[in-house]
Order: structure tokens, then C-alpha cells, then sequence
């Protein structure tokens, strides 16, 4: 789940656009690039590392100008290497830069299309270098450069391309370009401020974090289906560039990627994961009439909101008893999972005298491997714990994510083709309780938008593109764990 931001502003950008980088940081942790439009050149810097080791002031120094775009890496397609790092950039028609945060499910016809039909190469296996591909040869088939040529363009790439995109774009001699998919999987904020000139500036960004720490405004959403255009002189276009299509945001950036400060479609993340902490501890009641649970620990970071609230709801103490090492970071979006199982023991470390003689309720935003609750159970079994119960504030995920989340394999999934006593004797823990679907995506709709739909297909096994039949088996071939280290170590 990549994290993007764009800025046209009335100074340059590249510190801020740094900046709003280090806050999208959970979001991505295998590359981290940014491109801006200086006068008649683009200028990229992108490499493989966290955002702060990927830059420093020479090659910050390097990127001069008013408009720019910038993003941070979690593969979802093609390689980990520094050439699928983003953004990508053609220079034809007038030079793009792209930045996409998303993943595209029909990217080898697209790459054929492109190929044959629109005779462009594409140089790596990334999607996002396809989607840029498609929108640099709809804007090449426009007579002028304008935000309604752009807006013509953006009505192709959307009848072309499939899955879930938000992008930015830097295009040199119009400014910024900003899109989402038909279905708004991916999510992209809007932001305004005025600069030191008194002239309004402008961000797009994957989470309203982004514009906080910079002091813009949050105006809306992007709509899915829609476009925007932000000239370089600072005045704004937007338009719907696709037929009405379901809107269906990820549910999964509300259980666990984005950052609990982010508003994500009018919903605050951090609400709606304290809500999960609400409707799982009522299920808790319900279904463990007289708990003999004696404390509530979340498996930190992001698990705490809903932790607190079922401490809460329940009754008892809430205790943080895992300490969890700054330095490593999110274990889920690691490439391997050889990386991942090492991580969690060096990430997470048990405070003793929380866990000897209790019975302890163990909390998880969500089990999506197992690789964290698996080492956690028996953690909490060493440190002395009686028993140890285990909850998700998710349900249990049984079918790939497909549109930028990396779960390409079913097999890979703890839930996938279990039932919730074999994952309970798996993990090794007393009892085990998940959330309910329905209970999820109340908790997420939240009062003001009771109903409201939400892609969750991880968890339903419903799509809402569709999928070409094969699909899965082919994504499979090219993205379990096991092709990945086949490629790696070829
Ligand atoms: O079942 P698994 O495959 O282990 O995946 C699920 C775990 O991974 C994530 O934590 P992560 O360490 O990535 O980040 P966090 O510190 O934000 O919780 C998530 O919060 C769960 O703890
Ligand atoms: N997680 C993402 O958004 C990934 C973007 C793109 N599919 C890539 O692999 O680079
Ligand atoms: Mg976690």
C-alpha cells in the first residue's frame, strides 16, 4: 500500500514534499522517489530504503521547482528493485512523472495494448510504469495541453485500465494531475492553503496526515472516477472522467494501514477503530458470558484503539506488555516472509509481570499470515500468562487482496480454507474470536453513513471489478512467497 503526495506550490517543494513522505512512511517501506517540474526538466530522485535514507541534501538540492510529486514503495507488482521504484517518468508527450498507489489487475493486456497497439515499451514489470504508459499515450491523442484534453485523456486510461488506482502526476508545461479509480478503492485527499504570497497552493495526498503536518486544509475527497488539475500558476480544474461506478473504499486501510490521525472519506480512522474495539468486546460478551479475563493487551502499534475499547467494554485493566522496538518497522508489508517471522521477535518483547499468573486477552487489528499471533501466543505463554485468549478486529482473511494490498495467495492466508477452531489449535492459544463482517463495516460507516459499502473483499471473497478467469492463479505463479525468493535468488 503505497503512500503518494503532490504539491503545487507558490515556493519550492521538495522539503515539503519530503516531509509529507516521512508521514506516509507506514504505507510503503522498500523504496521511496520523488520528480519535480523545474522549468523545462523533470527532475526524479528514487531509490530503495526508507524515505530517510533514500535522500539527502545533495540530492534534495537537486530537485528545484513548484510542482512535484512523490512516493513511497510497498510492491504489489513486478520486483523490489530500485528500478520499479517510484515515480516513473516518459518524456513523451511533454515529459510525465507518475506516482501510483494502487494495483491494477489486468495489467498484461494493458502491456500488450500498449506494446501493439499504442507502440510504447515498458521497460520494467511494474503496473503503475503500464498506467503511465496508457495515460501518456491518451494525453499524446490530444490536440492541446489543457485540463480538458487531460480530462478526455483521464476518460480513456479509466475505460482501460482495471483494479484500484490513485495516482499523482507531474506533467511538465500544465502543472499537476491527480486521478482515482472508478471505484475510489485507493484512497486520495485534496488540500488547500494559502502560500506566502497569498496565493493558494495545493495538495493530493494517499491520507489527510500528510496535509495536517504541512498546514494545508482538507478539503474533500478525490471522487472516484474523478480527475484533477492543478495548473503550475496555482488554479484548480476537476471533473468526472468515468460512467458511475460502485464506490467501494478499502475497508482494509481503516483496520490496519492507514494512520489513526488520517480521515479517510469523512471517516476518522482512529474512531472507527476504537468502534471495532466496541462491537468486538459486545461479541466477547456475548459469547463468553462470565470471561475469566484478567487483562487486555494490545499487539502493538496498531491494534491499541480497539484494544482499549474492549478493555473497556469488558471491564478489566488495559496494559501495554509488549514493548515494541521503534527501529523495526511494519512486519506485514516486508517482502519475505523468512524477514517477517525474524521481525516480530525483534520488534516485540514481553513485560514479564503483565502477563505472570493472568489470564490475558490479546488483541490484533487483524491475523492475516499468522506470523505475528503465532510467536505472540507462545511470547505471552514464556512471559507466564495462565491462559491466553486471542481477538481480531477483523474477520478472518480467506481470499487475496488484489487492488494494493500484497495477499496474492490464498494459501498463504492462516484463515484460508480453516475453520476458526483449526486457526485457534494453530496459533496455539485457549480460545480465539474474530470480528464479524457485518460488525466491521458498521463499525467503519459509523453513524454517519449507516450502509455504507466498503471493499472488503479479503474477507467475503467478493470483488467489485470483477476478475478474469485465471486470475488468481496466475498472480499466485508470480507472487507467493515461494516465486519471490525463486526470483531473488535468480
Ligand atoms: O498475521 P500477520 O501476517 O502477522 O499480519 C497481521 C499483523 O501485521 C500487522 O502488524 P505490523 O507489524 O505490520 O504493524 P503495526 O506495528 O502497525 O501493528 C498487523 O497489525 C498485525 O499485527
Ligand atoms: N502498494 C502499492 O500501492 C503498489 C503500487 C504498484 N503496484 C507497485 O507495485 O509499485
Ligand atoms: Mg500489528
Amino acid at each position: 500500500m503505497c503512500g503518494i503526495v503532490g504539491i503545487v506550490g507558490q515556493a519550492e517543494v521538495a522539503a515539503e514534499l519530503y516531509d509529507g513522505l516521512t508521514v506516509l512512511q507506514h504505507r510503503g517501506q522498500d523504496a521511496a522517489g520523488i520528480a519535480t517540474a523545474d522549468g523545462g526538466k523533470l527532475r526524479v530522485h528514487k531509490g530503495n530504503g526508507l524515505v530517510r535514507d533514500v535522500f539527502d541534501a545533495g540530492s534534495m538540492s537537486l530537485l528545484g521547482g513548484r510542482v512535484g510529486i512523490a512516493h513511497c514503495r510497498y510492491p504489489t507488482a513486478g520486483s523490489e528493485g530500485s528500478d520499479e521504484a517510484q515515480p516513473f517518468y516518459v518524456n513523451s508527450p511533454f515529459g510525465i512523472a507518475l506516482a501510483h498507489n494502487g494495483n491494477l489487475i489486468n495489467t498484461d493486456a494493458l502491456r500488450r495494448e500498449v506494446f501493439e497497439q499504442d507502440r510504447r515499451n515498458v521497460n520494467t514489470e511494474s503496473d503503475s510504469e503500464v498506467l503511465l504508459n496508457v495515460f501518456a499515450h491518451e494525453l499524446d491523442s490530444q490536440k492541446a495541453l489543457t485540463p480538458d484534453a487531460v480530462f478526455r485523456a483521464l476518460e480513456g486510461v479509466n475505460r482501460r485500465a482495471k483494479g484500484g488506482y490513485a495516482v499523482v502526476c507531474a506533467v511538465l508545461g500544465l502543472g499537476l494531475v491527480a486521478f482515482r479509480d472508478p471505484n475510489g478503492i485507493r484512497p486520495l485527499v485534496l488540500g488547500k492553503r494559502k502560500g506566502a504570497n497569498g496565493d493558494d497552493e495545493y495538495i493530493v495526498a494517499s491520507e489527510s496526515v500528510a496535509l495536517d503536518i504541512l498546514g494545508f486544509e482538507r478539503l474533500r475527497d478525490v471522487e472516484p472516477g474523478e480527475g484533477i488539475v492543478i495548473t503550475a500558476r496555482g488554479e484548480l480544474f476537476a471533473q468526472q472522467c468515468a460512467a458511475p461506478q460502485a464506490h467501494a473504499p478499502c475497508i482494509f486501510e481503516y483496520v490496519y494501514f492507514a494512520r489513526p490521525d488520517s480521515m479517510i472519506e469523512e471517516i476518522s480512522v482512529h474512531k472507527a477503530r476504537m468502534r471495532m474495539g466496541v462491537t468486538l468486546g459486545e461479541k466477547i460478551l456475548r459469547e463468553r458470558p462470565g470471561h475469566d479475563i484478567d487483562v487486555v493487551i494490545p499487539i502493538p502499534d496498531t491494534s491499541r484503539d480497539a484494544a482499549l475499547e474492549i478493555a473497556n467494554v469488558l471491564g478489566v485493566k488495559y496494559r501495554e506488555g509488549f514493548i515494541k522496538n521503534r527501529y523495526v518497522g511494519r512486519t506485514f508489508i516486508m517482502p519475505g516472509q523468512g524477514e517477517r517471522a525474524k521481525s516480530v521477535k525483534r520488534k516485540l518483547n514481553p513485560i514479564p509481570l503483565e502477563f505472570r499468573n493472568r489470564v490475558v486477552l490479546l488483541v490484533d487489528d487483524s491475523i492475516v499470515r499468522g506470523t505475528t499471533s503465532q510467536q505472540i501466543v507462545q511470547m505471552a505463554r514464556d512471559a507466564g500468562a495462565k491462559k491466553v485468549y486471542l481477538a481480531s478486529a477483523a474477520p478472518p482473511v480467506r481470499h487475496p487482496n488484489i487492488y494494493g494490498i500484497d495477499m496474492p495467495s490464498s494459501d498463504e492466508l492462516v484463515a484460508h480454507g480453516r475453520s476458526e477452531k483449526d486457526i485457534e489449535q494453530l496459533l496455539g492459544c485457549d480460545w480465539l474470536i474474530y470480528q464479524d463482517l457485518a460488525d466491521l463495516e458498521a463499525a467503519v460507516a459509523g453513524p454517519k453513513f449507516p450502509g455504507r459499502r466498503f471493499d472488503s473483499s479479503c474477507f467475503s471473497g467478493e470483488y467489485v471489478t470483477g476478475i478474469e478467469p485465471g486470475y488468481f492463479e496466475r498472480i499466485r505463479q508470480l507472487r507467493s512467497d515461494e516465486a519471490k525468493k525463486k526470483r531473488r535468488a535468480s
